[in-house]
């Protein structure tokens, strides 16, 4: 195609919003009317399946839930008054909350105020709220955050180094759903003991988000936290940044929350329109569904060129993978679904993998995001009539154009400003479309099964540890590996038995290996 026939198709394509001021490109995407008009009944199908989803059908049925983030932002589409009034009231509380914290009403009992969040979570529990305090928090916050997201005890230490003696107006944020996983179970159970090695009390200290009548929710109310927050059953992890989740954090830390709902809530209604052109999330999922086949075989590399939003990929890659990422389509046939998701900035990652990109495997399109204003008051020019912002939109333009060239296909979503309402309105807008590809591709796109393998096995690993380390102790000479797994019950499980020990010897846990090193398998193992 030649430019002036490009840029018609870029006309003939562009979709524009002017109450958000955001526009959305997928003119550089190959499809032609043809597949638009093919993929028009499937569409039909989604549009319908979402508009029953958004007025409370059982959209996740495995689970048996249903699926309500939609009415985090828009109250009154939730199904019953009942529902309405719990959103309307979590917000309020939030609000009246985060208003005490901030004017020093509520207060630690060892210092005037709190200065700081340490917010304990993981996956859709950490993911939008570091996502949004990256992209919204302020240059000066009321309150700097620090996040806690793994069991890994070196990162758990460096947190607590970096909040040091402030650890007593540190505002504890212990964020699950289910109030069981064990990474912040472990998390907190870390955090509960530096206070307590600092003679301070976490109860004192500590807020729960989570589902009502949890571990979690039961822990803290028995030992009296500051309050709790409530996580709802119709709204899973990944698209919890709307609820107490990802607005009690963003509300702590000085950003706009009634912004950022009433962008996804604008947004929303621009998505609901049951037609491919006029609607941007639609657009998004043709866009993806034709990259890829409808089989996921592209990957999909999001750059957005503007540092405050690099977790934009991260958190995508949980919201695009967790949910489409299947075996099973709705009928239960193996099907494979997903769609890989990785990224970090533009023009940054320009000089890291690009070169890949333009020449290499053509497995992938690019999403590019770009923002419009550089930043607030005027900038320097670098060069003659050229800013460092004139550069970022330069190397946008010029990487769109020269993967093109070279057959590789990208998608352009443009927003004015990299503020609250326009992030809100971003999530929002990813949250429809991939929605609308999961009805397309018929997977369930509400649950998450592959994971729990990882987390049975994990359990059954710890368990063998435990009688690992009883047959130990109970041992005087040391053991074969291959004997001490027999011992342990599990003659099967030597290679699990090996690494378990080799990590209980790294750590001075009382287990000692002899022999050489790498000849595992002549190894003898004691306690000592
Ligand atoms: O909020 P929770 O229940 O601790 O779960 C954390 C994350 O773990 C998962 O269930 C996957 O294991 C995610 O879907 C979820 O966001």
């Amino acid at each position: 195609m030649n430019s002036a026939a490009l840029w018609q198709r870029y006309q003939d394509w562009l979709y524009y919003h002017a109450g958000l001021g955001f526009y959305l490109d997928v003119s550089r995407m190959r499809f032609d009317d043809g597949f638009v008009q093919q993929l028009k009944p499937k569409f039909d199908q989604a549009f319908q399946e979402m508009a029953a989803l958004e007025s409370g059908a059982i959209a996740n049925p495995d689970e048996n839930r249903m699926v309500g983030h939609y009415w985090l932002r828009d109250p009154d589409l939730a199904p019953s008054d009942d529902f309405k009034r719990d959103i309307e009231q979590t917000i309020e509380d939030i609000e009246s909350f985060v208003q005490k914290i901030h004017s020093g009403a509520t207060c630690p009992p060892q210092a005037e105020r709190f200065t700081d969040i340490l917010s304990i979570g993981i996956g859709g529990s950490a993911l939008g709220p570091e996502f949004v305090a990256e992209a919204l928090s302020p240059d000066l916050p009321p309150m700097g955050i620090h996040f806690i997201d793994n069991t890994d005890p070196a990162g758990i230490d460096r947190v607590l180094a970096r909040i040091g003696d402030r650890l007593n107006s540190t505002l504890v944020l212990v964020i699950s759903k289910s109030g069981g996983t064990p990474e912040p179970r472990n998390g907190m159970i870390e955090v509960q003991h530096a206070f307590s090695t600092h003679n301070l009390d976490f109860s004192k200290q500590a807020v729960a988000i989570t589902g009502r009548g949890s571990n979690l929710d039961n822990v803290a109310k028995s030992q009296g936290w500051l309050t709790t927050f409530p996580m709802h059953d119709w709204v899973g992890g990944r698209t919890s940044e709307f609820s107490a989740v990802g607005l009690v954090p963003a509300a702590l830390q000085g950003i706009d929350i009634r912004a950022i709902l009433a962008g996804a809530k604008e947004m929303d209604a621009a998505t609901r329109l049951p037609e491919i052109k006029g609607n941007p999330a639609a657009l998004l999922a043709l866009a993806w569904y034709f990259s890829g086949n409808g089989k996921g075989e592209k990957d999909m590399v999001v750059l957005p060129y503007k540092d405050s939003l690099l977790l934009f990929s991260r958190y995508l890659q949980q919201l695009v993978m967790e949910s489409l990422g299947k075996e099973k389509d709705l009928d239960g046939n193996a099907v494979y679904q997903g769609i890989a998701v990785y990224g970090n900035k533009g023009s940054t990652d320009q000089h890291a993998y690009v070169q890949q990109l333009r020449e290499g495997v053509p497995n992938f399109f690019l999403t590019f995001i770009e923002v419009l204003h550089d930043r607030t008051g005027q900038s320097i020019e670098i060069e003659l009539g050229v800013t460092s912002g004139d550069y970022l939109s330069g190397l946008l333009q010029g990487t769109r154009q020269a993967l093109y060239e070279n057959h590789r296909d990208s998608i352009t979503v443009t927003i004015p400003e990299a503020n609250a309402h326009n992030v809100g309105a971003l999530i929002a807008l990813y949250e429809r479309a991939v929605g609308l590809y999961g009805f397309l591709i018929n997977v369930n796109a509400y649950h998450q099964p592959g994971v729990e393998a990882g987390k049975k096995a994990a359990a059954a690993i710890l368990d063998l540890q435990r009688n690992v380390v009883q047959v130990l102790q109970a041992e005087k000479t040391p053991l074969p590996i291959a004997t001490l797994a027999l011992r342990a019950g599990a003659p099967d499980q030597i290679e699990a038995v090996y690494k378990i020990v080799r990590h209980l010897e790294a750590n001075q846990r009382g287990v000692k290996l002899y022999g050489n090193l790498a000849q595992p398998q002549g190894l003898t193992v004691s306690s000592l």
